[in-house]
């Protein structure tokens, strides 16, 4: 049986359709959801959407399963200005700052569940953490959970409070990785290397430096240690990198914490 069989009968629908939207979709239909079964709303879609079967830009079935929000905050009031009161279908907001409590004034009677994926889950490697309403039963955030755990992990929160801090490590994160990358190859440029050969090495090395930490079992910590010969290179590296005051922790904590503070501001319906 298909961990879809609800929603490919009674359809989802996903508003917005762009980076996270796209990526969401894109492991949902490689995991046996029908395309039939789904309607995108999307005012300009993606060419690479038009032709895999979507219903785009049609009437919205009566009672859908599942209706995934997935425009930027600074959209959704416009975007749920076109949407009908739905009750009976589960409401998944991936949203950044937009607090449950909005969803509720659109959606008063439906079960409603905010989620954080991030767009690792175009290639099924996200970290998606979810909350639900009061409404949101059980079922309602297993099939949440279902829906995102297509797509990567899934870890459930215990308040909504601890969203925004979600959303500033690990919603945002792949861009702090992707820039750590780039200030990799950058210093290996420094270094005398070519910019090809600095940026394989620099991405290979993020790569499989990730996948190590997610397959051992040993922390992160002690695979740093085993990196780290007494006297070697590494520590002398690290001793840059690890400065209390100048180093990646402080500026790693300013990172998040700026992140956080944002999606506290966009909840509060900042521009
Ligand atoms: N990108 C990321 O890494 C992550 C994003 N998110 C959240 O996902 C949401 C979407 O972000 P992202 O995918 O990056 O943004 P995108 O701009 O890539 O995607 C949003 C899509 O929604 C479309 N759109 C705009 N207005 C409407 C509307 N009224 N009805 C239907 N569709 C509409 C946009 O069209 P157009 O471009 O023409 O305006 C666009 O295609 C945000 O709320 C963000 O906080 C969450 C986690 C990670
Ligand atoms: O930058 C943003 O606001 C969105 C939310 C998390 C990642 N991208």
């Amino acid at each position: 049986m298909s961990d879809f069989e609800d929603i490919n009968t009674r359809g989802l629908v996903l508003v917005g359709c762009g980076r996270m939207g796209g990526a969401m979709l894109k492991g949902w239909l490689s995991r046996g959801l029908q395309p039939g079964s789904v309607t995108v709303i999307d005012p300009r879609l993606a060419p690479e959407w038009q032709d895999k079967g979507l219903r785009v830009n049609q009437p919205l079935p009566e009672n859908p399963a599942v209706m995934v929000l997935a425009v930027k905050p600074q959209m959704m009031a416009d975007a749920l200005g076109g949407v009908p009161r739905l009750s009976d279908t589960l409401v998944v907001s991936v949203a950044a700052g937009t607090t449950i409590d909005t969803f509720e004034r659109s959606f008063p009677d439906a079960p409603i569940v905010r989620v954080m994926p991030n767009t690792p889950a175009a290639i099924g490697q996200g970290i998606s953490a979810l909350i639900g309403n009061g409404l949101a039963t059980a079922a309602h955030l297993d099939t949440a959970e279902t829906l995102m755990s297509a797509v990567g992990r899934v870890v459930r929160l215990d308040s909504e409070d601890q969203m925004d801090a979600v959303t500033g490590l690990s919603g945002s994160g792949p861009a702090y990785v992707f820039h750590m990358i780039e200030a990799m190859a950058k210093a290996g440029e420094a270094q005398g290397l070519s910019p090809e050969l600095s940026l394989e090495l620099a991405r290979m090395t993020v790569a499989g430096a990730g996948a190590l930490a997610v397959d051992a079992d040993e922390d992160p910590a002690v695979l740093r240690e085993n990196v780290t010969s007494p006297g070697g290179t590494t520590a002398a590296g690290l001793k840059v990198l690890m400065d209390p005051e100048n180093g990646l922790p402080p500026l790693m904590r300013r990172t998040v914490a700026a992140a956080t503070e944002r999606g506290r501001e966009l909840g509060k319906g900042a521009a």
